[in-house]
């Protein structure tokens, strides 16, 4: 179980002034769960993530998952206890091939070029053509993504964290990408906290959060919250409110 408690984060601003991005962020988000978390840009989502990855540190509440507080320990320290985290943009590793990514993510260094193909093909990427490609400029922002969460599938975490997957993938490959998120929630392989905008995405989730102003506006089923923020987006919009009845 994930649980934050109070959780802030305070910077100074350009005239010194301190500034909150969470403000008494607190929430139990229970094993197993799919959780997508929502909002407006700048709400805080990402802060959050990366807080409970340990890439933020908070200026004051806590952490814990399974029980144990994580609020002082390091990002290596949350991996090993299962924690991982896709960033939103995610890093390229110059001399590094796909199948070395692979290999250091699931901790087995012979991890079977079949098992590794596997994992490339679970994000819609035909694992023939990259397997040996270098994770480097020549890849396109969609392409390195899908390799990212590639690499957080073969980490097997307890706590996958995913930064708006969504983010420059194909239709193709989404389509992929939300069927490995259905199939990793239904066997109950995981908690998977979600950032999305995407309604395909919202729609998986067992539950919604939404974060506005660093604070949590909304937390409930998706039933419950879904139909509450169409109704503050769609604004007459027919095709969501017809998504919305779905
Ligand atoms: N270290 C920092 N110093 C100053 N401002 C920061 C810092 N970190 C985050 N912010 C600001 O805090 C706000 C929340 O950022 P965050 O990236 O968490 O939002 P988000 O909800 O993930 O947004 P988006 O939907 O656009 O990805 C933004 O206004 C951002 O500019």
């Amino acid at each position: 179980m994930l649980e934050i408690k109070g959780l802030k984060y305070q910077v100074a601003d350009e005239s010194g002034e301190s500034l909150g991005i969470l403000n008494d962020v607190s929430l139990e988000i229970e094993d197993h769960k799919l959780v997508v978390i929502t909002g407006p840009n700048g709400g805080g989502k990402t802060t959050l993530a990366k807080a409970v990855m340990g890439l933020v540190q908070p200026t004051g509440g806590s952490i814990l998952w399974n029980g144990v507080d994580i609020t002082e320990k390091s990002i290596t320290e949350r991996a090993r206890m299962g924690i991982s985290y896709g960033f939103q943009q995610p890093p390229r590793f110059k001399g590094l091939r796909v199948k070395d990514l692979l290999c250091l993510a699931s901790g087995r260094e012979n991890l079977a070029t079949e098992e590794a193909c596997q994992y490339l093909t679970k994000v819609g990427l035909c694992a023939h053509d990259y397997i040996d490609r270098e994770v480097d400029a020549s890849l396109s922002g969609g392409e390195v993504k899908r390799i990212e969460i590639a690499t957080i599938l073969a980490r097997k975490s307890g706590l996958m964290i995913f930064d708006e997957p969504e983010a420059g993938i194909d239709l193709w490959s989404f389509a992929k990408l939300t069927e490995t998120f259905q199939a990793i929630h239904a066997r109950g392989e995981a908690t998977l906290l979600i950032i999305s905008h995407q309604e395909r995405i919202i729609n998986l989730a067992d539950e919604i959060v939404m974060i506005e102003d660093g604070r949590v506006a909304q937390h409930g089923p998706k039933e419950e919250i879904f139909p509450l923020i169409l109704e503050r987006t769609s604004a007459g919009c027919t095709y969501l409110s017809q998504e919305a009845n779905k």
